[in-house]
């Protein structure tokens, strides 16, 4: 069996090596030609899936993607064909949530305020949305969802309108898939008259799809609203990001938002555990066998943490700032954007960190730094 596998997917060797021969492509160049005769393609967020691309692969019996975002895929032609797909929902939403509860204690300690007492406002409140309002809530902000998708389907959380929530956070956190039509349509859904309803002093955070807001309405708009704060790990154009716009960001990444290791070898399990099923084999491999061992794995803490030790604690799984130079550095270029993305160094979830002390028995402290995402044991 001849398994295509994107080369920046790890633990493939670790989970299909018994299925088959392993071939590793550049997802982003992939050709028909080199499809024509595999049976499994594992793909990432950068490879278009479509007849194009896989019309002679008259073997194919399994697609999967590692990833939750679906827009890549023609699912309606994988399904006419009868080729199982399956994508990865949820893989990396611990990753995504975390990502944008970090961004947000970067920008309060890189604008000396305080995170408490902010309203944050989520948009999306599907598998990252939720992760990110997990943190949040946990730190004890208020948080506002906006979701007429779930509201429609009897999802029992509260949500708010679009125009409620821009008109009441501090701080906006983008979570929703791309789409192009119906009455949810994502598309631009932060244009012109969106983005000139912003509050005063409202911090943006776009970690979903760069599509999502009108990059070139975002950056005259950031030219005239120098108070309003950008966290962009998305762009309009990948992987070509318009540079005005990432000069204009306070911070800025590659589309790697949802890149921890944990979340990377939980997409890649998930398709192995789906193809298993496909092929009617058990599947014998575990997640936790996967990853290595962290290096802060424990951590002692004298007293509860405020909100800069939270962020210093928290840059031990991830320090931001690292990214956002390097990304600075490399992005100019398309080949700079993805060599940034292949080679990117994983980070670990709060979760990778068992944290230490008597002095966090008390249960609201032990509870927080739980619901944060943190292990903790008491001593
Ligand atoms: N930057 C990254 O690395 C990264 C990682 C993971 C996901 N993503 C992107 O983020 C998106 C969301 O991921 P997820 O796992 O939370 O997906 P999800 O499907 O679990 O949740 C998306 C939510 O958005 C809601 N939604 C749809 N249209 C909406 C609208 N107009 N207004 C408000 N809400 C709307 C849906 O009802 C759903 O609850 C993915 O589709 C993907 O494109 C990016
Ligand atoms: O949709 C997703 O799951 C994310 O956008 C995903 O993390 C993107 O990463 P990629 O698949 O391009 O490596």
């Amino acid at each position: 069996m001849k398994i295509i596998a994107d080369e920046n997917m790890p633990y493939v060797d670790a989970l299909f090596g018994g299925l088959g021969e392993i071939e590793f492509v550049n997802g982003r160049n992939l050709s028909a030609e080199q499809v024509n005769d595999a049976d499994v393609l594992l793909v990432r967020s950068v490879t278009k899936v479509n007849a194009a691309l896989i019309e002679k692969a008259h073997k194919l019996k399994f697609v999967g993607s590692a990833t939750i975002g679906t827009d890549h895929v023609d699912v309606e032609y994988l399904a006419q064909r009868g080729i199982p797909f399956t994508n990865a929902p949820g893989c990396n939403a611990t990753a995504v949530g975390e990502f944008a509860f970090i961004a947000m204690l970067e920008l309060a300690q890189r604008f000396a305020q305080p995170l408490s007492g902010k309203v944050v406002g989520i948009v999306g409140a599907g598998n990252t949305g939720t992760a990110a309002a997990k943190c949040l809530e946990a730190f004890g902000l208020k948080v506002l969802l906006c979701d007429p998708v779930k509201a429609e389907q009897g999802d029992s959380r509260d949500f708010v309108s679009l125009d409620t929530l821009i008109a009441q956070a501090d701080i906006i956190s983008l979570h929703v898939p791309i789409t192009k039509q119906g009455k949810h349509k994502t598309w631009y859904l932060f244009d012109e008259a969106r983005l000139n309803q912003l509050k005063p002093n409202t911090w943006l955070l776009n970690c979903c799809r760069g599509e999502v807001i009108d990059n070139r309405a975002l950056i005259q708009f950031k030219q005239r609203r120098d108070d309003v704060k950008l966290v962009l790990d998305v762009w309009e154009g990948e992987p070509n990001p318009m540079p005005e716009l990432v000069a204009l960001a306070e911070f800025a990444t590659p589309h790697i938002a949802g890149y921890s290791l944990e979340g990377k070898a939980r997409g890649t399990f998930m398709l192995y555990q789906t193809l298993c099923n496909v092929l009617g084999v058990n599947a014998d491999k575990t997640l936790v066998s996967l990853l290595p061992p962290f290096q802060f794995s424990r951590v002692h803490l004298q007293e509860m943490p405020s909100q800069s030790q939270l962020l210093s604690l928290s840059r031990l799984v991830y320090d931001l700032r690292d990214d956002d130079v390097k990304f600075r550095g490399c992005f100019a270029t398309a080949a700079g954007f993805d060599q940034m993305r292949k080679k990117h160094t994983y980070r670990r979830e709060f979760s990778a960190i068992t944290l230490q002390n008597a002095s966090l028995q008390a249960p609201d402290n032990l509870n927080l730094l739980h619901r944060l995402g943190f292990n903790s044991q008491v001593n």
